[in-house]
């Protein structure tokens, strides 16, 4: 095998990586936004074959190829399981690229590089964001155990995946679920001696450990956010939506409980414990605030959401416990229903659209009061299945017709609110904190709210949730707006600026300094 220069892409492997041209194939349409770039449902032009094309930004020159983009390329080819994206060649485009309205997009870089992947129909939270969604409790087994089963092979191969998340888990419309986006990705060693970043993981799915400064951490870390996952498809929508990190530690100490040397030994040895440690007891209140849930899955949810990175269920103990073999089994994934496509930044963009016919109502409202009762109702997007859908538009069948048309997760978290309408504000968030501006009481935020119905029930359903539901009303994705970081010094500040900020994940192209 040959071995390229650092910070050279090694295309030298497979005669076909990177040799062909990004004109073979043709883009669809955009179905994705990233930290790195767009995301194209596209169609190889030879084969008729659809494919997903991910471009590499390029944006600076002077820093070469992308480390991330390096790491991704380099795991993704070493991975190959069922549970995990196909990472199929690397297309090029020789000179510089246009915009849609055939402009140079100013890309200093004179070409494009392209990561082609098997295309799939959907992301977890376009699919649950689909109005009226609903998941069966054998399709939440189904994904859970998929997901398990893949990062349990990551895991075995020593890959941290470090960005398990929603928008990251794509579904086909076979029911099969793949782990993607392994720009966050890194190999491990068993001994955990290496020093990691601890600014990886979309803050809301991110473990306390590393909240709280840890730098030598291993598949705990993903098992956190797989349990932030799994409550979410419970519960129907995010169980700790932070908005910046002080505010996430406190979300997840008022549902956890406080850490201390008792269920968490070393604890106070963490970097950031002592600034961030509740000034007051919070007991765990995981078990009384999700009682509603099925026994088993409250039993693994306690097991995933445990403080203690070192006590945290493995993904393997999790394929074994009592919830993936005891009634109702997970379903086969070829039994679940086909959807049209659904992508996040597809249902953001809808919902973004559907609040600029709401607001152009108004205003003509404001402006003609008497004629306006008697428009016609606005049209909204997606009222008509009409949009251009997956390679798989026709495997409907007889599945009942869904309204939206696709809706793949386009621009990402960047922000951890999820809009307006989706969560309410979360107030003082309390919780006691040794932190400057927090320490107030009260604000659990899961004492109030209804919960959705259980066992067999509808989690994703509209019925019982504030405001008609988390994923039917206006609100956007899973989250807009920057959290406010403290300033340089403390803990969390330094992150975010420049290009390629995820607010919810840190900058990727900074995280990698002396930590990896
Ligand atoms: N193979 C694929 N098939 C279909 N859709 C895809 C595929 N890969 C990515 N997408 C869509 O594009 C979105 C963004 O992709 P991806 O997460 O790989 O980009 P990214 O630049 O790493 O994003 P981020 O900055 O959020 O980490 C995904 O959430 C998904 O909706």
């Amino acid at each position: 095998m040959s071995i390229a220069a650092p910070g050279q892409l090694n295309v030298n492997e497979s005669p076909s990586w990177g040799s062909r041209s990004v004109d073979c194939f043709e883009k669809l349409e955009q179905i994705g936004e990233g930290t790195y770039g767009q995301v194209y449902m596209a169609k190889e032009i030879k084969t008729g074959e659809i494919v997903a094309l991910k471009k590499i930004r390029m944006d600076n020159e002077r820093e070469g190829f992308p480390i991330t983009a390096i790491r991704e390329i380099k795991i993704l080819k070493k991975l190959h399981h069922e549970n995990v994206i196909k990472l199929k060649e690397i297309v090029t485009s020789p000179g510089p690229e246009k915009d849609e309205q055939g402009r140079p997009d100013g890309n200093k870089y004179k070409g494009g590089i392209y990561m082609v992947f098997e295309y799939m129909d959907h992301d977890l939270t376009g699919l649950a964001d689909r109005p009226g969604m609903r998941f069966t409790v054998p399709q939440i087994k189904c994904y859970m155990r998929q997901l398990l089963t893949g990062l349990h092979y990551c895991h075995v191969n020593q890959v941290l995946h470090r960005d398990i998340k929603g928008s990251n888990l794509l579904i086909d419309n076979e029911g099969n679920l793949k782990l993607a986006d392994f720009g966050l990705a890194r190999s491990f060693s068993n001994d955990h001696n290496a020093n990691l970043t601890n600014r990886v993981i979309t803050l809301w799915y991110r473990p306390p450990e590393l909240l709280l400064g840890t730098t030598k951490y291993g598949p705990a870390v993903d098992m956190w956010s797989v349990g932030c996952i799994f409550a979410e498809l419970l519960h129907g929508k995010p169980i700790f939506p932070g908005k910046d990190e002080p505010e996430q530690l406190n979300k997840i100490f008022e549902l956890c409980g406080a850490p201390d040397e008792v269920n968490w030994p070393g604890v106070s040895k963490t970097p950031w414990y002592n600034q961030f440690k509740p000034t007051r007891p919070m007991k765990r209140r995981l078990r009384e605030v999700f009682r509603h849930f099925d026994r088993h899955a409250l039993e693994l949810l306690e097991r995933m959401l445990t403080l203690d990175p070192a006590q945290r269920i493995t993904a393997k103990d999790a394929l074994d416990a009592e919830y993936f073999w005891t009634d109702p089994l997970p379903c086969d994934p070829k039994s679940l229903p086909k959807y049209e496509s659904s992508h996040e930044f597809q249902t953001k963009k809808k919902r973004q659209q559907q609040r600029q016919n709401e607001e152009m109502a108004k205003r003509q409202k404001m402006q003609h009061p008497q004629q306006h009762t008697r428009l016609p109702p606005i049209q909204q997007p997606g009222q008509h299945a009409q949009m251009r859908s997956g390679p798989n538009q026709n495997l409907h069948g007889s599945q009942p017709q869904v309204a939206a048309g696709p809706s793949h997760h386009y621009g990402k978290p960047r922000g951890p609110s999820g809009g307006p309408g989706r969560y309410p504000p979360s107030g003082n968030p309390g919780g006691g904190y040794n932190h400057p501006n927090r320490g107030g009481q009260g604000g659990g935020g899961y004492g109030s709210g209804p919960y959705p119905p259980q066992g067999r029930g509808a989690p994703y359903g509209s019925s019982g949730m504030p405001g008609g539901g988390p994923r039917g009303g206006g609100g956007s994705g899973y989250g807009v707006g920057a959290p406010t970081y403290p300033q340089q010094g403390g803990p969390y500040g330094g992150s975010g600026t420049g290009r390629g900020s995820n607010m919810m994940g840190g900058n990727r192209n900074q995280q990698y300094g002396w930590q990896q």
